[in-house]
């Protein structure tokens, strides 16, 4: 059996159970806590520089299948589980996570106490963590520990590299990728969207030659802050045609308009955050992944309005524009995985394009 060692900033150690690549990784360690959607939640490249906790106790029971990937490779760093389920069984299943994590060089660790990982993130917030499956000593660990810094440059790693489109018959939409689950394009093409991928750094004159008729901004890694040009990018891009923000998009949406985000002290990940719609009173509940938000008191004196917050912990959790068809939400209507209570969203982007379409041709015909 391959043992491995999770050592975190803080000082904590822990031995278990390698499984996944025989390799050292470090990252920014964070839990999650859906039950289900592991599979997802790997290929989610907005974990890209992370190694995930999963909070839930068995992991790899329904094993990996071809389908429910939301990027074309991982990004994730590494993986910490309590019990990895060595005999998936599901009719869909194709190979085991370990097989898998094997594949595309990830380690994971299992057979940790989980729960105990997770109340002292909880408590002491995220930090720089340094797991190996590779057999290194505690004291070689610590030396490595000392000279990885944390990633600030993974937009740019997780990115399309070339614009690419996905044909239909419906409103054109230019998805910024700054690490784009698959669920967003998903979810617009599935609604006849003309989708054109484009990568983080095409510039603003560059997307208006695609003629778009509206502008994704997708989910993504990292600080917003991190990725300046992308926020210059849509300060221009929002005055000139509808837009919607997911999570990173959200934050670059809110920094564009002059609000600020902030790190959290834990973030918000798993499959089940209720959120409150402001404008209906409702609560929805939602999927969500970040370590960000945006700062409710740098609000003011924007033209950003407060849609949605976090029942939780109260943070901001959505906005829209007072004099712009453009909004943005901080969790994933696209789910993947998650509920698909707000989906609508997507529906409401291409009301935004279709109304703004009819108002330019009224101006055409008068
Ligand atoms: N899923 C995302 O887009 C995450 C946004 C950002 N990287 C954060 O952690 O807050």
């Amino acid at each position: 059996m391959m043992r491995a060692k999770l050592l975190l900033a803080d000082g904590t150690r822990l031995e278990g159970e390698g499984f996944g690549a025989e390799t050292d990784t470090w990252g920014e360690v964070v839990f999650n806590t859906g039950m289900t959607g592991y599979q997802e939640i790997l290929t989610d490249p907005s974990y890209c520089g992370q190694i995930v906790i999963m909070t839930y106790p068995l992991i790899g029971n329904y094993g990996m299948n071809r389908h429910d990937i939301e990027a074309q490779r991982p990004f994730v760093h590494g993986l910490v589980v309590r019990e990895q389920a060595k005999g998936p069984s599901n009719w869909r299943n194709e190979q085991t996570l370990d097989r898998w994590l094997k594949e595309y060089g990830i380690p994971g660790i299992a057979g940790v106490d989980t729960r105990m990982l997770t109340r002292k993130i909880r408590a002491r917030g995220t930090m720089k963590g340094i797991l190996t499956t590779g057999g290194a000593s505690w004291e070689t660990l610590a030396e490595r520990f000392q000279s990885h810094t944390l990633m600030r440059d993974q937009v740019a790693r997780v990115s399309t590299r070339s614009i690419h489109a996905s044909p239909g018959y419906g409103p054109r939409v230019v998805l910024m990728d700054f690490g784009a689950k698959y669920g967003i394009q998903r979810e617009l093409t599935r609604r006849g969207c003309d989708v054109v991928v484009v990568p983080w750094d095409t510039s603003a004159g560059e997307i208006d030659q695609l003629a778009p008729d509206g502008i994704m901004l997708s989910n993504g890694p990292g600080n917003p802050k991190d990725v300046p040009e992308a926020i210059e990018t849509v300060r221009r891009l929002v005055e000139k045609v509808p837009l919607f923000g997911i999570c990173l998009g959200h934050q670059l949406f809110a920094l564009a308009c002059g609000a600020d985000t902030e790190k959290m002290t834990f973030g918000h990940r798993g499959s089940n955050h209720p959120v409150k719609d402001l404008e209906t009173g409702h609560t929805v509940i939602t999927s969500q992944n970040h370590g960000y938000s945006v700062r409710k008191d740098s609000l003011k004196g924007t033209e950003l309005i407060l849609t949605h917050t976090a029942l939780n912990d109260g943070t901001c959790e959505g906005l829209k524009h007072r004099r712009l068809p453009a909004f943005s939400v901080q969790y994933h209507p696209e789910a993947a995985p998650g509920p698909l209570d707000t989906g609508d969203l997507f529906d409401r982007f291409i009301g935004l394009m279709e109304e703004r379409k009819q108002e330019q041709e009224g101006t055409v015909h008068a």
